[in-house]
């Protein structure tokens, strides 16, 4: 095909996935998101949808690539590398608090609105610094001006204002994580090939030793911020506990006991609990997470099959066990230390006994969507940033449980429909 047909091509698939998406919309009486302070700012599609929510993908693909293409690989990279403005004036806004002094109807002056922005944070700061981060952030949708000199709020601009979780999530982007960010490059040369969580981008930018979990404990203001912003995605369906009950033939296991390891206050292990009533679980966390105030309430009719004790996964595994389970685990370390972890289960391990993970997994290049690989690899770049771990791909899974130990048999890796994370199973064969 002609580079002139794939802009005709791309043209009309943006047509027709349009028109899926808004037949869906009409025909279930909904609303498309838009910039108007009220205005809706999800896209009322859920992945469930099927045809619909697949067209919105296709769309989101689509209209990126043509975007690209009309653009032109020269002025798309020569814009690509001055991006990081984007990160600068939402940053600004968010740090000097702008969304509290724009009206949520009508507008105010630049004048104005500075003289607030000035009295409120107590350092100063000049009318034309700050219009030109707010005129910046205005063409991310962030503000509009609705006539020249004053500023309202959009949809997106009240969402710092008003969305907890959000307002937190961009200020833990912006301010905890874009400093460390630009230090990857430097953190690399400095410890090359490292796989420590201590000599990290963050370990770098901050000029600390610390961890990144530690270190986030360390600063209240930080640790507070990283928990709310951590509810953002709570409520997201591809992570719901549902697929990994659903996801995996735990009815198959017939009268079994799981580990559940790093299980937290027991919460999965409840809801598998609930749906199949042969299994036991075994909950396993750290001391801090098995005080009184971390604990969490346990539901009565489950106590005589879930029981919650402090158990170091590092550490030689002692309750022998059908499964050991480890949920949003793995993809939180290095190589290096999943294999540490998978030789700790050896000590317990009988013939037939499965590890089941449930956890991210990068796609086979060209196979995802746009939408999932971006997530998926921005989640991986994430955490070269933090904690020096990564995303592996279903190859990499195999090969982790070989360099731990021959006798672990890789039985597969899949991923439940509409789910965003990947089941992967091996069987200890010693
Ligand atoms: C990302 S959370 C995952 C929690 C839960 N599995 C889930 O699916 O939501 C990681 C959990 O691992 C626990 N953890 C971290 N280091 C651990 C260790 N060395 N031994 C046991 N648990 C650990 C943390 O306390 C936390 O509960």
């Amino acid at each position: 095909m002609t580079s002139n047909a794939r802009l005709a091509q791309l043209s009309h698939t943006i047509l027709e996935k349009t028109k899926i998406v808004t037949d869906h919309l009409a025909s279930h009486n909904l609303t498309a998101p838009s910039w108007d302070v009220d205005g809706a700012v999800d896209f009322p599609i859920p992945e469930s949808a099927g045809e619909a929510y697949t067209a919105r993908v296709d769309l989101i693909a689509a209209t990126k690539e043509l975007h690209d293409l009309t653009l032109g690989p020269k002025q798309g990279l020569s814009w690509l590398s001055w991006d990081f403005i984007n990160n600068l004036s939402l940053q600004a806004i968010w740090e000097f608090r702008v969304p509290e002094f724009v009206p949520l109807t009508g507008s105010i002056s630049f004048e104005d609105l500075t003289a607030k922005v000035v009295a409120a944070n107590d350092f100063k700061i000049g009318v034309m610094n700050l219009r030109r981060l707010i005129r910046h952030a205005m063409l991310n949708h962030i503000f509009i001006e609705p006539r020249k000199g004053f500023v309202a709020h959009t949809s997106v601009s009240r969402m710092l204002l008003e969305d907890e979780p959000m307002a937190n999530w961009v200020g833990y982007m912006c301010r905890d994580l874009w400093k460390p960010a630009a230090h990857v490059v430097d953190a690399m040369k400095k410890w090359p090939g490292s796989e420590e969580p201590t000599e990290t981008a963050v370990n770098h930018a901050f000029e600390q030793s610390l961890p990144w979990y530690d270190y986030l404990q360390s600063v209240p203001e930080k640790a507070r911020r990283y928990n709310l912003a951590m509810k953002l995605h709570s409520g997201n369906e591809g992570f719901s506990v549902g697929h990994t009950v659903r996801g995996y033939a735990w009815g198959k296991l017939g009268e079994a006991t799981v580990v559940d390891m790093g299980g937290n206050q027991g919460f999965v292990s409840f809801a598998i609990a609930e749906a199949f009533p042969k299994l036991k679980f075994v909950v396993q966390d750290t001391e801090g997470m098995r005080k009184p105030e971390a604990m969490g309430p346990m539901p009565a009719h489950l106590e005589e099959r879930v029981t919650r004790t402090v158990h170091d996964f590092f550490e030689p595994q002692t309750v022998v066990a059908d499964v050991y389970f480890f949920r949003w685990i793995f993809h939180g370390f290095s190589d290096k230390y999943n294999i540490k972890i998978l030789r700790a289960l050896r000590p317990a391990l009988r013939k037939g006994a499965k590890v089941v993970i449930n956890d991210g997994t990068l796609p086979e290049p060209l196979t995802a969507s746009y939408l999932q690989e971006r997530n998926i690899r921005t989640m991986d770049a994430f955490n070269q940033v933090t904690v020096n771990a990564r995303e592996r791909e279903i190859d990499d899974w195999s090969e982790l449980f070989r360099l731990a130990d021959e006798r672990y048999k890789f039985t597969g890796a899949w991923k439940p429909e509409n789910s965003h994370m990947w089941f992967i199973e091996a069987e200890w064969t010693g």
